[in-house]
């Protein structure tokens, strides 16, 4: 276990290229003897997941290009998946971090370029379109900035309609809120998680209004066990939430069965319902883009469902259920900018 954590972590953040200085295999390995002489069984394995981030790091274990077999590049493959969405209406389901922005560190600057911006705009121009995001949803749309949208906040507990301007609306007063009994209980605990962990250096706590998301990218390892105690300290006193794990973040949200995938198909349903000129919904072809854990929730609902794709965004192989994969950003908005070429020559524009 030591050997394959230090074989796989390194002195750079894998994900935004940041040097720290903490040497982490000293670091590794105290968190671990902290464990076993705990004998902390829920800390050492949330620690463990901690470690491994989101999803599941196979390098070890599996080479890149076998990989890649599985989950060959959505550019690369770019007329296949036009040929398997022939007849049907493509709606397009788009992540936040990691997808449509880069990862960085602080969580309040993960801005999306003008480029990429315009991007999407032009991809709602033509799809019905969606934001699918860990973010609350006013958050998320003050990054994105479009009102042509729909956007699913807080992991898809909350969903809205486009504002203004889309071609695509269902439904002006379209709203999905199925977990508005948890906000004073979230506001506790984010008051709560903020407090207990304010000793330690770096952890950072963000309000996502039916979720709370607690941050471990600026957290020294060597304090990662601390962190994950003072979580575990405030959650024990709430057994209507669960704990998930995104990219160096923990998330804290309503036990209900509601997540990303959810999202998806209430939307998929509303599409069709609101008569946006979808027959039924075998005629309607999702596309679902994301980088993270919580995106499974969706890309297992397209292979369980047999209609659409999923595509994930990744430059290691990881564990998921998504068909296809892009490395970073630029490959998304390279994809999406096709996608608006291809439309627009069917359609004569
Ligand atoms: O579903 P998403 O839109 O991908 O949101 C998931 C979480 O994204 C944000 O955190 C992640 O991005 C940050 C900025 O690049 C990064 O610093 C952090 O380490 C990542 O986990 C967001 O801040 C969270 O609230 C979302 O839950």
């Amino acid at each position: 276990m030591v050997r394959f954590i230090e074989e796989n972590t390194k002195h750079v953040d894998k994900e935004t290229g940041n040097k720290s200085n903490t040497d982490v295999t000293t670091a590794t390995k105290k968190v671990l003897q902290d464990l076993i002489i705990n004998n902390g069984g829920l800390i050492n394995s949330w620690v463990d997941s901690m470690r491994a981030c989101s999803p599941t790091h196979l390098k070890s274990l599996m080479k890149q290009s076998s990989w890649l077999k599985e989950h060959p590049s959505a550019l690369e493959m770019f007329e296949e998946i036009l040929h398997a969405s022939e007849g049907k209406q493509i709606v397009m389901f788009l992540d936040y971090d990691g997808t449509l922005s880069p990862i960085v560190d602080d969580p309040d600057r993960a801005f999306m370029s003008k480029q990429m911006r315009r991007t999407v705009r032009n991809l709602a121009n033509c799809f019905p379109t969606a934001i699918v995001s860990g973010r609350c949803r006013e958050k998320v749309y003050n990054f994105v900035k479009l009102t042509e949208l729909y956007y699913a906040g807080s992991h898809g507990m909350d969903i809205k309609g486009p504002e203004q301007g889309s071609k695509y609306e269902a439904d002006k007063s379209l709203l999905c809120q199925p977990a508005t009994e948890f906000l004073p209980m979230i506001d506790e605990v984010y008051q709560r998680l903020m407090e207990k962990t304010k000793s330690t250096p770096g952890a950072n706590v963000e309000n996502n209004k039916f979720c709370v998301s607690v941050h471990f990218r600026r957290v020294d390892e060597k304090n990662w066990s601390d962190l994950a105690n003072q979580v575990r300290s405030v959650m024990k006193d709430y057994p209507k939430l669960r704990l998930t794990q995104g990219r160096k973040v923990l998330e804290i949200r309503p036990i209900i069965k509601w997540d990303k995938g959810n999202a998806l198909e209430f939307l998929l349903e509303s599409l069709v319902l609101a008569c946006v000129g979808y027959a039924n919904c075998t005629n309607v072809f999702p596309l679902y883009i994301g980088d993270d854990r919580t995106d499974e929730d969706a890309f297992k609902i397209l292979r369980e469902r047999r209609q659409g794709l999923g595509i994930l965004v990744s430059k290691s192989p990881k564990e998921t259920n998504a068909s296809y994969s892009l490395q970073e950003p630029d490959e998304v908005m390279d994809f999406l900018q096709r996608l608006v070429k291809w439309k627009q020559l069917r359609s004569g524009a």
